[in-house]
């Protein structure tokens, strides 16, 4: 219907010597065709082209969006929000990847300008604010005066520094960013080389970069946009270095925005695709011996007095690293957001796209029942709700800790590292992965900016690098699990998340009961062989770093950590596995919602035993037998989610606006929309291209006349 071929050819002829015309003088058959793609739009704008799909679902979609949400009012506040940020012009995202750099960070300054006229005008609450900014959707300052700098502040400031501090950060009277990063250090913290050097006679720090790879780099935010920083520099006072401490320091005049003496910043640079994460202004920054007062060092943890003597409070050191713990829990919540973004785009399109099947001109078969798609794509869809709920347990875990840390027990600090490197780790690394692969599911069509996927890939990918590289992050829990299993020796019970250590004696040995496919929907059986593969992989890395007896261990360590990244893997996936089954066994209100859980949560851990069917053999904890009914019991549960995977994905409660994808609309009416925007791309703002006359037209016209003369 939309070939139209014939007039294509037409109208090019026709067009082919003409000067180069303005979208407003559209050629006839461009204004033609697509006025034609206009009034489609406009008929089919009420056809729900995913009706049938909608109809066949087993379950209540309303109450699954609740599941997802949280609550009743959670899903109300985030409808309310997106459809504030869907209606407003500013909060336009379709031209996004045409912009320039330039182009693009006016275009963000401008959105978070209108995003805090609106949340002041409407007297939106913290929760409000924080959604209103997630739907506006583009990676800016305020990402990191929001999530750094004001939790720097807050974890690591006195009460008086919060005093003075917070409420200029609040009313955005200065904008702030988090430099912590350098261009020779990122992941060795302890190896930063800024220095600030308490000077006496003046009571000030002295702030300075004293070489190149010393410069910050990286900082969002920092390289346009903010007027102060929480710095991270070696704190040295008479005499003696104390290692890495924070200290707030003003960069740039808060009345016409320069640098203030002795500070040089700009940005570092274009990143990684088209729009994406261009719209944020990282930064690079030096200093050339900057004063600043005393009482700007963060001094909650430790202090330095008027005298220049350094006091260290009764507290872990690592909690420095504080408000980098709380970025990480954030980010795995943000997992499931750009996991489950993709995984829409992906089940809508997959349901729309038709291929293959018919042999006689009848219908062909839509690409969402070829088993190959539902068996790359079901696992996503039921990581998407995996991640959500172990999301939403690490949030009640940082929370459960941070007051236990209020009250001076320190008992669950090491939990709190360990779960929140190793999900985000593991939950970063599977979405970024997916993203892509979602990409891929979605054919030639996944390819197209307009799909949304390059820009989500692009925009999401770093987060496999930022707050901490993944591999750096999965060798600190692969760490704590060597020191845990070296203690289970001498009786010591571990707790929280390594609990299940505690039944070595049985998990080492313990054999799977699995004998039919229907065995694997048994929790137990799951949980179990998830505890079993994990310990005995954790045991069998800590036995090889012993045997190799003539090394140190932190050689040992070194040598078999290929081995250890994957027992932290394994480690941090049966803690998803356990969280999901542990949500699954709540109370879920809604007609058929805790069975699409159930089932969901079966995918997740079976595919996770298939994929690393590996290690479940090779530590002898099911046999290939058992293997093989696993997969034959994902077969099934595959076609389970089948008839409910557009509701499940409906349940997310995107809407076109923040899925900002052709493929991935509501409505399904995919084919009118990728025409439709198509015309959009400035390249089509003239029939003939620039350049034409320069290079084609030259190099036509030169073969023309070489033909000519044979
Ligand atoms: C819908 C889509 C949305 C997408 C998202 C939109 C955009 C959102 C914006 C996001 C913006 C991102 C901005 C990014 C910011 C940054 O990247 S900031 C910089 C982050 N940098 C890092 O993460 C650095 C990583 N490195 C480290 O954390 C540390 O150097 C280290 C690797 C942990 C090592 O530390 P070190 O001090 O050298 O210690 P060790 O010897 O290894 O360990 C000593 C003991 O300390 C314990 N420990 C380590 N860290 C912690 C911690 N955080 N908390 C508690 N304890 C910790 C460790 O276990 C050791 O314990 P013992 O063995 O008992 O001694
Ligand atoms: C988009 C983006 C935004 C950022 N925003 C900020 C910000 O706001 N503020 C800020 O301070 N920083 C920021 N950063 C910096 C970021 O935190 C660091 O890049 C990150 O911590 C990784 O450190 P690195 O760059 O030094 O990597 P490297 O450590 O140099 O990593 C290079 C390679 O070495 C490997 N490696 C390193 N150490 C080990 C080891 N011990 N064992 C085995 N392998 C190892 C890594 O796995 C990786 O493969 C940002 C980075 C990005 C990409």
């Amino acid at each position: 219907m939309w070939r139209g071929g014939s007039n294509t050819r037409t109208c090019k002829r026709r067009f082919f010597s003409s000067p180069t015309r303005s979208r407003h003088h559209r050629p006839p058959y461009i204004c033609r065709l697509h006025s034609r793609g206009s009034q489609h739009l406009k008929a089919m704008a009420e056809v729900d082209h995913l009706a049938a799909e909608r109809a066949t679902a087993r379950f209540d979609v309303e109450e699954m969006k609740v599941a997802w949400a949280g609550s009743r009012h959670a899903v109300h506040v985030a409808d309310r929000m997106a459809r504030l940020v869907a209606s407003d012009p500013v909060f336009r995202k379709d031209n996004r990847t045409m912009l320039s750099r330039k182009e693009l960070f006016k275009d963000t300054l401008r959105k978070a300008a209108h995003a805090w006229k609106r949340i002041v005008e409407l007297r939106l609450t913290e929760e409000e604010a924080d959604l209103l900014r997630q739907y506006v959707d583009q990676p800016g300052y305020v990402d990191l005066h929001w999530g750094m700098f004001v939790p720097a502040i807050k974890g690591q400031g006195t009460e008086e520094q919060q005093h003075k501090w917070l409420p200029l950060a609040y009313k955005f009277q200065i904008i702030g960013c988090y430099a912590q990063t350098e261009l020779g250090h990122g992941s060795n913290v302890q190896g930063l080389e800024t220095t600030a050097t308490f000077d006496p006679k003046t009571d000030e720090f002295v702030i300075h970069s004293p070489t190149l790879t010393s410069s910050k780099w990286w900082p969002g935010g920092l390289g346009k946009a903010s007027t102060h920083a929480v710095v991270y520099a070696r704190l040295i006072t008479e005499g003696k270095d104390y290692g890495i401490h924070g200290f707030i320091v003003q960069l740039r005049s808060l009345e016409d925005h320069s640098p203030l003496p002795g500070v040089t910043l700009g940005d570092i640079g274009g990143k990684f695709g088209s729009g994406a994460y261009n719209s944020m202004d990282n930064g690079v920054l030096r200093f050339d011996h900057v004063r600043i007062p005393r009482d700007q060092m963060l001094m909650r943890l430790s202090q330095v007095t008027r005298e220049g003597k350094y006091v260290h409070s009764n507290v872990p050191k690592q909690l420095l690293y504080g408000t980098m713990v709380y970025v990480r829990q954030s980010i795995v919540a943000d997992a499931s957001k750009a996991l489950s973004r993709a995984v829409c785009i992906a089940v809508r399109y997959s349901a729309v796209r038709k291929q293959f099947g018919s042999q006689d001109g009848g219908p062909e078969t839509q690409v969402l029942n070829y088993k190959t798609q539902q068996s790359r794509l079901f696992p996503l869809l039921a990581s998407a709700y995996a991640f959500r709920f172990v999301g939403d347990w690490l949030n009640w875990l940082y929370t459960d800790v941070t007051q236990k840390l209020e009250a001076k027990d320190f008992s669950t600090l090491q939990e709190a590292h360990a779960c929140t490197a190793g999900l985000k780790a593991v939950t970063t690394s599977v979405t970024a992965d997916a993203i892509e692969e979602c990409r891929k599911l979605c054919g030639g069509h996944g390819y197209l900016n307009s799909s949304g996927l390059p820009e989500l890939f692009a925009v999401y990918v770093p987060a496999c690098t930022y707050e901490g590289d993944n591999v750096v992050l999965l060798l600190q829990v692969a760490r704590i699990l060597m020191k845990t299993v070296s203690q289970l020796a001498s009786g010591k019970q571990p707790v929280g998340t390594m609990a299940y250590m505690g039944k070595v004696q049985y998990l080492m040995q313990c054999k799977s009961a699995v004998s039919s496919a229907e065995d694997w929907l048994n929790p137990d059986a799951i949980q179990e062989a998830f505890e079993a593969r994990a310990l005995r992989m954790a045991v069998n890395c800590a036995q090889n770093i012993s045997q190799a007896a003539s090394q140190e261990e932190a050689a040992g360590f070194y040598e078999r950590s290929p081995d250890l990244l994957e027992a932290a893997v394994a480690h941090i996936q049966l803690i998803i596995v356990t969280k999901f089954i542990e949500k699954v066994h709540q109370e879920i209100p809604g007609h058929g919602v805790k069975e699409q859980l159930q089932a969901l949560c079966n995918v997740y851990a079976l595919y996770i035993l298939h994929k690393h069917l590996g290690d479940f053999l090779a530590t002898g904890c099911i046999t290939p037998r058992q293997g093989a009914l696993a997969n034959e019991q994902l077969g099934k549960l595959y076609a389970q989610v089948r008839p409910n995977a557009v509701a499940l994905v409906d349940a997310f409660n995107y809407t076109d606006h923040y899925l900002g994808s052709v493929l991935g609309r509501y409505d399904g009416d995919v084919y009118p929309a990728l025409y439709e925007e198509a015309w959009k791309d400035p390249l089509n703002e003239t029939v003939v291209p620039e350049g034409y006359h320069e290079y084609l037209r030259p190099l036509i016209k030169q073969q023309q006349l070489k033909l000519s003369r044979l």
